[in-house]
């Protein structure tokens, strides 16, 4: 066969036959003769077989190779070259580099901006989006490059399924039945290339009962999900076998049965290590079952390294990296059309027949533009009066509690809360020492930089509120246990990890301890009562880490068994309600409970 044809043939057995395509790079690559285009190809191709085959590590060696050829060709300027680094550098920033996405990836899309490359910039933009969901899970900056990327794609007739198949991760992740529902109908219909059809009609199987699970139907999807599971082993798409595992792993755990959940979420693992790709989700699964199953050798095993994982470092590198995109590329969703219509105001204005009475009024419409947003401004600033506290500069009491209400009350509204709730009440120890010992003016100090400390332990959609005078609220959209388990204790070491510094150059260490408690209080309870109500076992949760030494975190809530009981009186005596199954306690201590008689204001 001519070296040409050998490699696009090569190019296109990647995705479905990737050991041919392995043995077909392979032998490109060993003939002597062969030219450094050709050369490029079969090694794109090697990289792109290798990881459709999972081969994590090989696939990363490809890839590198891959990168320091087109190094070596320069300026040449084929369109195969830029798609060839663009999934050069996508399969090396799975490895979890933010650098190459920041610098790599946006370079490939400002170059294809420049040269109008829509298809090229869109591509890149929905590469971006993904490894900034699957390395780092910020969803809202992932879909506002999905958003803008669909706005382009659909401006230039460009296929949408690249980018509703990313965006379909990010729906599930989040529990959105309703748009993850509609992605999966959108990609159904969306044409496909015939080899690639079945792998995808098996992975909207998986996604299709991921729904049932966000429905709380484990019943219904286990059946479907095994069926996809043989058929996606069989067909060799590893892929896809990771992500059913994963929900099939939920589903047991959602059938109570932490054994074979374990099972599935460890393969899972397994799977996504292999790949190097997105081992998060597996240990977060694997997390929660093992607190389910309280087995505490597997709660410090996969704790620390989902830890490690979430660390403050990596957190911080990564946010960096996000804000320089971002600078780079100009904030998401608005930068195209803010360009595209500048352009076109700009073309307009300059045309013979615009006349001067439409210039004039032009004019006159900016004017009051601007007085409307003078008087906004003003108008905000005496809002954010009333609903921001000056001195933490976190939500006032009020402002936090009407936040929580209108998450339930709609709950279609993005990263609301919907149906459920985390509640972290977070209070400063020994606050009043410090005041007493370095004067109000350096409590109030540590009280702003708690808060500031606070505020990078959480996400935007997070409502955190000052609810008291040292004592701060904060509500999370339905969060899985391990996440909350794994914020409380972030807060805890964020805070405790640097001293703070007063005005008058005191330096102090301050601990803070976090109670935790969910809404509803008793899971699946149809009439779970208010909000608010589930501050009481927070508070509870809250003053048994005082008692036990402070500087730490409890977290309770009711089991399913506890359905229909008095809460109020499980709450008297915790640890008997939890020997009994109704309730489920976590904690970095050992806690010490009060005896029913005694009252709060002894904390
Ligand atoms: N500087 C300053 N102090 C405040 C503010 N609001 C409340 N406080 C003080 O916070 C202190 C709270 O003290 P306590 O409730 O006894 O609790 P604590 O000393 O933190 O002890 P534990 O909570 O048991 O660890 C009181 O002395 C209040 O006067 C404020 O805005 N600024």
């Amino acid at each position: 066969m001519h070296a040409r044809t050998a490699s696009e043939a090569c190019l296109q057995n990647s995705a479905d036959q990737p050991e041919l395509a392995v043995r077909q790079a392979s032998a490109i690559l060993s003939a002597p003769s062969t030219d450094l285009p050709l050369r490029i190809d079969a090694q794109h191709c090697l990289a792109l077989a290798r990881q459709t085959l999972g081969q994590g590590q090989p696939a990363i060696q490809a890839a590198n190779r891959l990168l320091a050829m087109l190094d070596t060709a320069g300026k040449e300027d084929r369109p195969e070259l830029h798609q060839a680094r663009l999934d050069a550098v996508t399969i090396l920033a799975r490895t979890g580099q933010p650098a190459l996405i920041e610098g790599q990836l946006v370079d490939i899309v400002l170059k294809a901006r420049a040269q109008q490359q829509t298809a090229l910039e869109v591509d890149a933009l929905t590469r971006i989006a993904q490894l900034i969901f699957s390395e780092f899970r910020d969803d809202r900056s992932a879909q506002a490059y999905l958003a803008q990327a669909e706005g382009m794609a659909r401006a230039a007739g460009l296929s949408l399924r690249p980018i509703l198949q990313a965006q379909l991760p990010i729906a599930l992740d989040a529990n959105h039945a309703d748009t993850s529902e509609h992605l999966i109908k959108q990609l159904r219909t969306e044409p496909v290339a015939d080899d690639t059809g079945q792998a995808m009609n098996w992975r909207l199987d998986t996604a299709q009962a991921r729904i049932d699970l966000i429905m709380q139907d484990p019943v219904t999807a286990r059946p479907l999900l095994l069926k996809t599971l043989a058929a996606q082993r069989r067909i060799g798409d590893l892929a896809g076998v990771r992500e059913t595992l994963l929900a099939l792993g939920l589903a047991e755990s959602f059938l109570d049965r932490p054994k074979q959940a374990r099972e599935y979420d460890l393969q899972a693992l397994q799977l996504a290590e292999t790949a190097r790709t997105d081992t998060i989700t597996a240990l977060h699964q694997l997390l929660d079952v093992s607190y389910k199953s309280q087995q505490r050798a597997d709660i410090e095993r996969f704790g620390s390294r989902l830890m490690a994982l979430g660390s403050h470092a990596r957190r911080q590198q990564w946010k960096q990296s996000v804000r320089h995109i971002k600078s780079r590329l100009g904030p998401p969703l608005w930068a195209p059309a803010t360009v595209g219509h500048r352009t076109q105001l700009a073309g307009w204005l300059h045309a013979d027949r615009v006349s001067w009475l439409t210039r004039i009024s032009l004019l006159l419409s900016c004017c009051s533009l601007g007085l409307i947003w003078y008087q906004s401004r003003r108008f905000r600033k005496r809002l954010q009066l009333s609903t921001i506290d000056p001195l933490s500069q976190l939500l006032t009491r009020r402002e936090a509690t009407s936040r929580i209400d209108q998450w339930i009350d709609s709950p279609s509204v993005p990263g609301s809360a919907g149906t459920s709730l985390v509640l972290l009440l977070v209070d400063i120890d020994h606050f009043k020492r410090i005041n007493d010992q370095y004067g109000h003016a350096a409590g109030d100090s540590v009280l702003t930089e708690v808060a500031n400390r606070l505020k990078s332990c959480c996400r935007r959609t997070d409502v955190i509120g000052r609810w008291g005078g040292e004592e701060f609220l904060i509500a999370l959209p339905a969060t899985d246990t391990p996440s909350t388990l794994a914020l409380a204790s972030r807060i805890c070491e964020t805070i405790s990890q640097k001293p703070i510094q007063t005005p008058s150059g005191a330096s102090l260490q301050v601990t803070v301890s976090v109670g935790v408690s969910y809404w509803p209080f008793v899971p699946d309870n149809r009439a779970p009562g208010h909000w608010q109500d589930a501050l009481v076992p927070a508070d509870a949760a809250l003053y048994a880490v005082k008692r036990s030494g402070r500087n730490g975190w409890a977290s309770i809530r009711a089991t399913p068994k506890a359905l229909g009981g008095n809460i109020e009186q499980l709450l008297r005596d915790p640890v008997q309600a939890s020997r009994q199954g109704l309730l489920s306690i976590h904690s970095v201590h050992a806690l010490e409970w009060p005896v029913a008689t005694d009252t709060p204001d002894e904390r």
